[in-house]
């Protein structure tokens, strides 16, 4: 039964994709590419020194904000330019009425990027050359020196669509979160604690996010994020996965996977193109 549903969602992937890439446009076609002048110096200094033979997780973080929750930490990556141009794609891939994946059950709205045509010469290097080098110091103990494949989305909160996200956990294991725009009041991300602490033993802190910044924190890491009172607010999720770490367990359901062959990175089981039986968010 979860098999042929896998192999549905695989094959939808897979028609959606071609119908995609076969009658969109794109409006900046330019950035489908990802190239070193859409982020700001900021990030390209952290990411040399995250490659660098010396660097230490401990100055790592002197190079960006320690936010309140445990191994939380944010910084500035993309340029303002870069961030308009991302959001009028999406905007412009919205207004059509091809067909739409949902990031996963608890956005009604938002874009696979993968499906628009982001991940192979975009997230792909993203990952591989410049969140690898930081995880690789930050989140050892998480897979973070071999995140070997990514399900990267836009979540979109909107008055009178999705103004908030429940409680969660990821379906990944290290987590990069940036604020892309638009205009838009309260909103703040909220986090707990480690999936295994019971509530009632949890105090939340929140973070306000900032257009052109990006948050990193680990997957199993439980958040939310509270309604916006105004205006809209889009955000690049991408969510990391090491093979190595979710083939001994999976993150979803805390036991061993049993695996299914998929089309794509799938939920990042094995470097073969496998899946897990196990349900997503
Ligand atoms: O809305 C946000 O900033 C958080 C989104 C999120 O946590 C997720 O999609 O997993
Ligand atoms: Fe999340």
């Amino acid at each position: 039964m979860e098999v042929n549903r896998r192999k549905m969602l695989g094959q939808q992937y897979v028609d959606r994709r071609r119908e995609i890439s076969t009658n969109y446009n794109p409006l900046h076609p330019h950035i489908y590419q990802l190239q070193d002048s859409y982020f700001v110096k900021e990030f390209l200094d952290i990411v040399n020194y995250a490659k660098s033979k010396t660097a230490s997780s401990e100055e790592l973080v002197k190079m960006m904000s320690i936010e309140n929750a445990e191994r939380v930490f944010s910084f500035q990556i993309f340029t303002k330019t870069f961030c308009k141009e991302f959001m009028e794609e999406i905007t412009c891939f919205e207004s059509t009425n091809l067909p739409k994946g949902r990031p996963n059950t608890m956005n009604n709205y938002g874009v696979l990027l993968n499906e628009l045509g982001f991940d192979e010469k975009f997230m792909t290097p993203l990952r591989i050359n410049y969140l690898r080098p930081i995880t690789r110091l930050l989140f050892p103990d998480w897979g973070g020196d071999n995140l070997d494949s990514h399900k990267a989305f836009i979540v979109k909160y909107k008055i009178g669509e999705d103004l908030a996200l429940n409680y969660h956990y990821d379906n990944a294991e290290v987590t990069i979160n940036v604020s892309l725009g638009k205009e838009f009041t309260e909103g703040s991300l909220f986090f707990g604690d480690m999936k295994w602490v019971p509530v009632d033993e949890t105090t939340c802190t929140e973070y306000q996010h900032k257009p052109t910044c990006a948050i990193l924190h680990r997957g199993q890491h439980m958040h939310g994020a509270l309604p916006i009172t105004h205006g809209e607010r889009y955000n690049l999720i991408i969510w990391m996965r090491s093979s190595e770490t979710r083939n001994k367990m999976c993150p979803m359901c805390d036991m061993k996977p049993t695996l299914v062959k998929t089309v794509g990175y799938g939920d990042g089981f094995t470097k073969q193109s496998d899946v897990s039986l196990c349900s997503p968010l």
